[in-house]
């Protein structure tokens, strides 16, 4: 690959009418990187990701993806077929194919692409081989996502959007979403996820980009945001508590006083949380 990034975004505006939903959005997503795109409801995420599809138009700033700007890829020609053979869009509401069956929903959906996967290879990795005969109208919710994401990638794009990929699922499918994704990303393919989950970016992301009211407030590797507000360490233990920056000061002195290993003993890390919320100013 070259050294461009695959995704770079410069100063971008969006507006709806008089409402600015996008006030200037810097972003760089390098090839072989997992990007979360996080924030409270109205933050922009939806907006920034449909522009770097190519399905939402800009008022300004600059835009690649993949090398091009999707305002100038044109609705039809091989260029165009091209550039989105490239991109995997797993978008939040899924397309109604009941009727169908996994298989032929997998196998009809390679026909778009120039240079498909194997669609028995795809829905493998995506965890549905035992479903491959199910009509769609009988996956569970979860599994239905998990065929959402088997047509984003039967195209075997460069570049995987998820747009809020887990909204709906019990933990358990979350837990097995998130290996999913996790094989994907080891396999080197470059994916922007958005979502409302702390949790999930960090679970999933090398960056969290926090979007707050169109403008980009953190990005950061989610253990670096983490520490951001210099949040201290909390020590406990079966006696009590501290909140210190020298854990280790603490835990020496622990020892001692219990002559060995202290009872209950935990030591809590700076909490990607209370950052994110401070980064938000509480909203929801
Ligand atoms: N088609 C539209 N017409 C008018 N306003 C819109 C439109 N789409 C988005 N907006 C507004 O733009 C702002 C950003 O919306 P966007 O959907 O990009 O945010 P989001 O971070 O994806 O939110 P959510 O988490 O709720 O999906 C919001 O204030 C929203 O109301």
């Amino acid at each position: 690959m070259t050294n461009s990034p695959a995704v770079r975004v410069r100063g971008l505006h969006k507006r709806y009418g008089r409402r600015v939903a996008l006030a200037g959005v810097d972003l760089d997503v390098a090839y072989g990187e997992v990007v979360a795109l996080l924030g409270p409801n109205g933050a922009g995420k939806t907006s920034t990701v449909e522009i770097l599809e190519g399905h939402r138009s800009r008022d300004g700033g600059e835009v690649t993806v993949l090398g091009v700007d999707p305002a100038r890829v044109r609705r039809s020609g091989r260029a165009a077929r091209d550039w989105r053979s490239r991109i995997g869009i797993v978008l939040q509401e899924a397309t109604d194919l009941g009727e169908l069956t996994v298989g032929e929903v997998v196998r009809h959906f390679a026909h778009y692409f120039p240079t498909p996967r194997d669609p028995v290879e795809v829905i493998e990795v995506v965890g549905l081989t035992e479903r491959t005969r199910s009509r769609v109208r009988a996956l569970s919710g979860g599994q239905r996502r998990r065929l959402d994401v088997a047509l984003g990638l039967v195209g075997d794009p460069s570049l995987l959007f998820l747009d809020e990929p887990t909204t709906g699922f019990d933990p358990a499918a979350r837990r097995a979403f998130w290996d999913l994704i996790r094989t994907l990303a080891d396999a080197g393919t470059t994916i922007v996820l958005t979502t409302h989950y702390l949790d999930e970016a960090e679970q999933l992301a090398d960056r969290v980009v926090v979007l707050t009211d169109g403008r980009v407030v953190a990005d950061d590797p989610p253990a670096v945001l983490a520490q951001r507000a210099g949040h201290q360490v909390v020590v406990r233990w079966a006696g009590g508590e501290r909140r210190t920056d020298d854990p280790a000061a603490v835990i020496a002195e622990l020892t001692r006083r219990h002559g060995g290993p202290v009872p209950g003993l935990t030591v809590t890390g700076p909490g990607l949380e209370d950052v994110y919320l401070d980064l938000i100013g509480g909203r929801p």
